[in-house]
């Protein structure tokens, strides 16, 4: 198979769960002509060398593996992406194409993100006229940003680079008055913390001369409040409706569930983590760096001094529901493991993203999905019933399940209301040669 990057794929593949994972493999690969080396890395073959592991981080002695899924039904600013996902927790992903799939039927997500801007911070300290100080680094500016450029040719040529600064002033610190200053970065295609980390320790002793302080700390800012994404779905109310309920009510229950996530913080970290569900497995598979993004998503839903949610839910006058999210979205197609790890590499060929840009829109995407998935999960029958039967196969296995057992087991506790470890265990032990004779 060659590669073709310019066709969006179908991201509809229908019975997608009913397949094996070699013939789920094989659907996503055609439809996104994947060569067949992508495919291999995908399935978790081959994909991390011990030496290529010994190079990404140190006192290596092992790899540690996740599932990789792909979530389908999503449709971005009119164009389908089949969305590779790396999780742990079952019915993450069937949630986040569930709800696609809901989405594709109103027209899909729309997404926009700002320019790829990262800030950079430098500390200075010992400074006595801090507001002076500040005056004297802004007159400067246009120096400094100049220095800040004369490095790195290839950003620079890339159409990125510094191109601007800040100054905050702190005059009452535990440890005195503060004069922070902020490189303001666009690292193009790159997550940019090494990019502007490199800038900010460059510039320290120019900033020590202007301002006549001791420069201390020298690193980005992962609060990357420049570098927004947006994602926004509009449902019309016929779209959501359950067995038992009608539309509109599903839409009123996800706009209360809304609500107490705004005003509630103990809701609220409740909320994003079921925002951050769907986030971080997209950030993993690209070989992102997901500590990044969540310290930004929790510190921007904090950014009032009140923590609250990254979505909001409304009725519009007509009836629709409509979700909107917007949240800091630091990713890389270069950069950090995106272009060591082989798997992060054919997770972005997957998804036939063109720019960081566009990879953070996707994700934004992905993130208002999984909230619309769990709130209308909430707002309706619970979290328990969906979950819990997708749960039954890691129960299963915990219980001692093999191969076909699996399924069957998980099933059959499914289908007794009592989906647990003892229930999994009796089932097995009954089975003539079943696994539960060995736990
Ligand atoms: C789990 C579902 C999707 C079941 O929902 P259902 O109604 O049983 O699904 P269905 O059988 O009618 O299938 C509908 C679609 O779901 C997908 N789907 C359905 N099953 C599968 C499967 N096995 N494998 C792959 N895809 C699946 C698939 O896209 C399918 O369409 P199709 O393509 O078949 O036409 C639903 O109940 C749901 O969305 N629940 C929410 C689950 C969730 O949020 N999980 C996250 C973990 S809980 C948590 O950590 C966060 C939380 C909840 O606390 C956050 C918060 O409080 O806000
Ligand atoms: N607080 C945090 O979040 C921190 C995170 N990190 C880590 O930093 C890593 C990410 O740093 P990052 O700066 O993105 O990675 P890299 O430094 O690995 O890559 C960025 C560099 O790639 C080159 N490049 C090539 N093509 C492009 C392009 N299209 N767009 C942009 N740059 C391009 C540029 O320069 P050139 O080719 O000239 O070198 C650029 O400086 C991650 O591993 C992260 O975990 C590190 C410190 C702190």
């Amino acid at each position: 198979m060659t590669e073709d990057t310019s066709r969006a794929p179908n991201s509809r593949i229908p019975n997608m769960r009913s397949m094996t994972p070699e013939e789920r493999l094989q659907a996503v690969s055609a439809e996104a002509a994947l060569s067949n080396d992508d495919a291999r890395v995908l399935s978790g073959r081959d994909v991390l060398p011990p030496a290529l592991a010994d190079g990404m981080i140190e006192n290596v002695i092992g790899k540690f593996e996740l599932p990789m899924g792909v979530a389908t039904n999503f449709t971005v600013n009119g164009r389908d992406y089949l969305v590779p996902m790396a999780v742990e927790e079952p019915s993450v992903v069937a949630a986040a194409s569930y709800m696609a799939r809901i989405a594709r039927d109103n027209g899909g997500f729309q997404a926009s993100s700002d320019r790829p801007v990262m800030r950079a911070q430098i500390q200075v300290l010992g400074v006595g006229d801090t507001a002076g100080a500040r005056h004297r680094i802004l007159q400067n500016a246009e120096a400094l940003i100049a220095l800040a450029n004369s490095r790195d040719k290839v950003l620079i040529g890339l159409g990125g680079g510094c191109k601007d600064i800040e100054v905050h002033v702190f005059d009452d610190t535990p440890a005195g008055p503060m004069v922070v200053l902020h490189l303001i970065v666009d690292v193009r295609d790159a997550m940019g913390a090494n990019t502007v980390n490199t800038m900010a320790e460059m510039l320290a002793p120019e900033v020590e001369k202007i301002t006549g302080g001791k420069v201390r700390l020298r690193i980005l800012s992962n609060l990357a409040d420049l570098r927004l994404a947006r994602a926004r779905v509009e449902l019309r109310p016929d779209t959501l409706s359950t067995d038992t309920l009608e539309g509109a009510e599903v839409a009123r229950g996800m706009v209360e569930a809304s609500a107490l996530a705004i005003v509630d913080p103990y809701r609220a970290a409740t909320h994003n983590k079921g925002i951050m569900n769907g986030i971080d497995p997209v950030v993993i598979a690209t070989g992102n760096d997901w500590r990044a993004i969540e310290a930004g998503a929790h510190a921007f839903a904090a950014r009032s001094g009140r923590y609250t949610s990254l979505t909001r839910w409304e009725l519009a006058g007509d009836g629709r529901l409509v979700g909107t999210i917007e949240l800091p979205m630091a990713l890389g197609l270069v950069g950090g493991a995106t272009k060591t790890h082989p798997a992060a590499q054919a997770a972005l060929r997957l998804m036939k993203v063109q720019s960081a840009s566009e990879l953070a829109q996707v994700t934004a995407a992905v993130g208002l999905a999984q909230n619309m998935a769990a709130i209308r999960a909430l707002a309706t029958e619970g979290i328990q019933r969906g979950h819990m039967a997708l749960h039954a196969r890691n129960i299963a296995i915990t219980a001692g399940a093999s191969g076909a057992d699996i399924d069957r087991v998980a099933r059959a506790i499914v289908a007794a209301g009592d989906i647990s470890v003892d229930a999994a265990r009796a089932l097995l032990a009954d089975t003539p040669g079943g696994a539960g004779n060995d736990v």
